[in-house]
């Protein structure tokens, strides 16, 4: 059996790339296999590892998917109810963060964060523009903002994507992996993919739905391949990524700060707003837990 990677997905046809021999071929289902999969709107998506056969015409047939280790899903435009994966497989999201020009809020930061916990994905902040940082106020949010997500557990790395410092070391870290960029625009994506490699010129896909008589365009995901190793995928759309669906209960554990306290609040159910014999507050008025961190949880808990 021949295995391979989805490298794009429209939902009606796929490109898929050989494990072995990285040739491409595009690829289809069947539609048994389509109907087994009703929940979401899109059978396959980038990022997903397939069984196929080649057929004598050149078309890759898929027989089977493999599990996913994670997906990200966005709702389904049309059809409200289902949901729709945009991609699947990631090892990695590097958040792209800027103290200034534009400032990044620490809130988007830990959206993107809660977002990426909630999907099992491990993150990467990226510091960017670290060239402009050079009055005593943005060193010392620099130090701070590292200094809390550093203690949480999240890896952090400055970078310039224009003066090309630490690029080298992103290189290293994006090696091999299957990564997703995300970050608010202006903060610099396009610039550290073209630093990291200025051939790679990310094209967005647009194809037009002929059922909308070509008034309707749609974009697709699609994975890049690095040249040092390792790939990218681009989803044309999401600059940002929206907060997926939580309940007040479950937001917690998408800040793994407050998850590593809460087994010691007296109650199982806390959500540690002010009930007594709070485990968090005590490690918020300790230090232990970022008061910066733990005031975003409680501006979320109250938007949910
Ligand atoms: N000084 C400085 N400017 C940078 C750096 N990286 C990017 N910029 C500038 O920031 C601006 C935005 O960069 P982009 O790479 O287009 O940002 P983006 O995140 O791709 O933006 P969207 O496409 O809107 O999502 C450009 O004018 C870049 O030249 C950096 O390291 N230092
Ligand atoms: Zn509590």
């Amino acid at each position: 059996m021949k295995q391979a990677t989805i490298i794009k997905s429209t939902g009606s046809w796929y490109l898929l790339k050989d494990k072995i021999t990285s040739t491409i071929y595009e690829a289809r289902i069947r539609g048994k296999f389509k109907k087994e999969k009703i929940s979401t709107t899109n059978p396959l998506a980038v990022g997903d590892e397939v069984d196929y056969e080649l057929h004598e015409d050149g078309v890759a047939w898929i027989t089977t998917i493999h599990p996913r280790k994670n997906y990200i899903i966005r709702k389904s435009v049309n059809l409200s109810k289902s949901t729709h994966i945009l991609a699947s497989n990631i090892d990695l999201a590097c958040i792209i963060f800027t103290i200034k020009n534009p400032q990044t809020s620490l809130g988007f930061l830990n959206r993107l964060l809660i977002t990426c916990e909630a999907y099992h994905i491990p993150v990467l902040i990226v510091i960017n523009k670290i060239d402009l940082l050079i009055n005593e106020e943005d060193l010392k949010e620099i130090k701070e903002v590292t200094h809390i997500y550093k203690k949480i557990g999240y890896d952090i790395l400055e970078i310039s994507a224009n003066k090309n410092i630490n690029i080298d070391i992103l290189k290293y870290l994006l090696k091999n992996k299957v990564s997703l960029f995300l970050g608010h625009s202006g903060s610099g994506k396009s610039s550290t993919i073209n630093a990291l490699q200025p051939d790679l010129d990310l094209k967005t896909s647009v194809i037009s739905n002929s059922n909308d008589k070509g008034k309707h365009t749609t974009t697709f995901a699609q994975m890049y391949d690095w040249s040092f190793g390792g790939s990218i995928i681009d989803i044309p759309g999401i600059k940002e990524f929206e907060l997926v669906e939580i309940s007040k209960e479950e937001l917690q554990n998408f800040f793994p700060e407050i998850y590593k306290f809460r087994s010691w609040c007296k109650f199982h159910n806390c959500l540690h707003l002010n009930e007594p014999n709070c485990a968090v507050i005590k490690a918020v008025d300790e230090d232990e837990i970022s008061q910066r961190r733990y005031s975003n949880y409680l501006k979320i808990l109250k938007d949910l």
